[in-house]
């Protein structure tokens, strides 16, 4: 049998259950003490405490985000790090190109840090990002659940602006983890760890479109080369990122409008919230009237619409075999501050004061997306994953509780 040593002692973010009563440590209490076996050089975080085994979880939740690049992940961040409050910083005093985003509650990471090669070898080997050997998933799985646990990891950087592996920053264990990138729902180890799952799936159009925005107009590339870059990671996205939605609790998709008529500018956009049935701590958003099938066109009198207009759908159906709920909106807002009629038709939104979302998307009037169906859904996703945190931390809170009742 291993021996059991104290590592560290962590008060704050874990909750240790001992199987039997036992004495307490040095004066410190079950809760306080982490102990760890050692076996491979690697700690375990179970062992014996004076006759009693002792096991501890800690209180962070995680959230995986999956889209491919270029797909409005870190707006989606800067949204939900927002509905928390307070600003979204790299860690203090550390590597400048690092990728992570630390704010009071959530501690976003970017999954590039597990490239486990660097560009030029991915080069070398004629892999791309995408691939899964190019990633190291037994660290990722290692990490994330450390993390979950309540320990801290020194997690590696992929810097984008070298194309080289850093040394490691210290990430400390957060109330809410969010992975962030190509593949948080790849492998099940890692897709077992995640409270709350998220697919940004933005249809080959529309991907097309905002890469020459953003490579184009800010970058400076030209369309050919945009064009190459998309082509050459097609069939990684199809093999290794796409078929992750399956997994997915919510996905945002994002289509051309179905208003105009063979449009192909990818301005104006029609959104998709699908929201999977059944899942813990989640009840889908719902328009009028839950599981019925709606359709709604708000513009008149209470919402000023321009060509081409506005459109909400709404009803059950059915995702890789899941039974999910969909809320759809095709166009684009006039008026921001109008938002609030089509909010105040909208139920199980988790808002804590009437007019929350309208107020969020008025905050981040220019954030991309903010005039349709993406920013307003990321919103309401955000405003979701605060509820599913706050029902998982009073649901955890509540045991100790129902144990001393008992
Ligand atoms: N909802 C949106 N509407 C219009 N354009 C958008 C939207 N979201 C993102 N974009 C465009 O896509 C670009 C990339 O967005 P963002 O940086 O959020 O994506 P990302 O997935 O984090 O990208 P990367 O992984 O390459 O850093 C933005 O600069 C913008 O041009
Ligand atoms: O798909 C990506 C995730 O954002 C990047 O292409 C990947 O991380 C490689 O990065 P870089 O192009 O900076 O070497």
């Amino acid at each position: 049998m291993a021996v059991c040593t104290v590592y560290t002692v962590q008060p704050l973010n874990s909750s240790c259950s001992i199987s039997s009563p036992t004495k307490t440590h040095m004066g410190f209490t079950p809760k306080q003490v982490f102990f760890y076996t050692s076996s491979g050089g690697k700690k375990t975080k179970s062992g014996r405490f004076r006759g009693g085994e002792i096991t501890c979880s800690g209180d962070t939740i995680v959230i995986g985000l999956a889209a491919d690049s270029g797909c409005g992940k870190s707006t989606f961040m800067r949204r939900l790090t927002s509905v928390f409050g307070g600003a979204a910083s790299p860690p203090k005093g550390g590597n400048p190109d690092s990728n992570t985003l630390i704010s009071d509650t959530t501690t976003v990471i970017c999954l590039d840090d597990y490239h486990s090669l660097d560009r030029t070898g991915r080069k070398e080997k004629g892999v791309t990002a995408l691939d899964p050997r190019a990633n190291d998933f037994d660290l990722m799985y290692e990490q994330v659940k450390a993390l979950k646990d309540g320990v801290a990891v020194e997690k590696p950087i992929y810097n984008h602006v070298s194309g080289l592996l850093d040394p490691p920053e210290l990430i400390k264990p957060p109330k809410i983890l969010v992975i962030e990138g190509l593949h948080p729902m790849y492998d099940q180890r890692v897709r077992d760890l995640l409270d709350f799952s998220i697919y940004l799936d933005i249809s080959n159009e529309v991907k097309f479109a905002w890469k020459i925005q953003r490579d184009m107009a800010e970058r400076g590339h030209s369309l050919e080369s945009i064009k190459a870059s998309i082509e050459a990671r097609k069939p990684d996205f199809d093999a290794y990122i796409d078929p992750q939605k399956q997994y997915a609790d919510a996905v945002i998709e994002v289509l051309p409008t179905q208003l105009i008529p063979d449009d192909n500018e990818g301005k104006v956009l029609r959104v998709k919230l699908i929201m999977k049935e059944g899942v813990k701590y989640f009840n889908p958003v719902y328009l009028f009237d839950e599981g019925s099938t709606i359709s709604w066109i708000p513009c008149g009198r209470k919402l000023t619409c321009s060509y081409p207009g506005i459109k909400f759908a709404y009803g059950p159906d059915a995702y890789f075999g899941h039974e999910v709920s969909v809320l759809e909106m095709d166009g684009q807002f006039d008026r921001l501050d109008e938002l609030i009629y089509v909010e105040s038709h909208l139920s199980n939104i988790s808002t804590k004061f009437y007019g929350e979302i309208t107020q969020q998307m008025l905050k981040h009037a220019d954030f991309p997306g903010s005039n349709n169906g993406t920013g307003l859904f990321q919103t309401i996703v955000g405003l979701k994953i605060r509820d599913l945190f706050e029902q998982i931390a009073a649901n955890k809170a509540s045991v100790p509780l129902e144990a001393t009742k008992a």
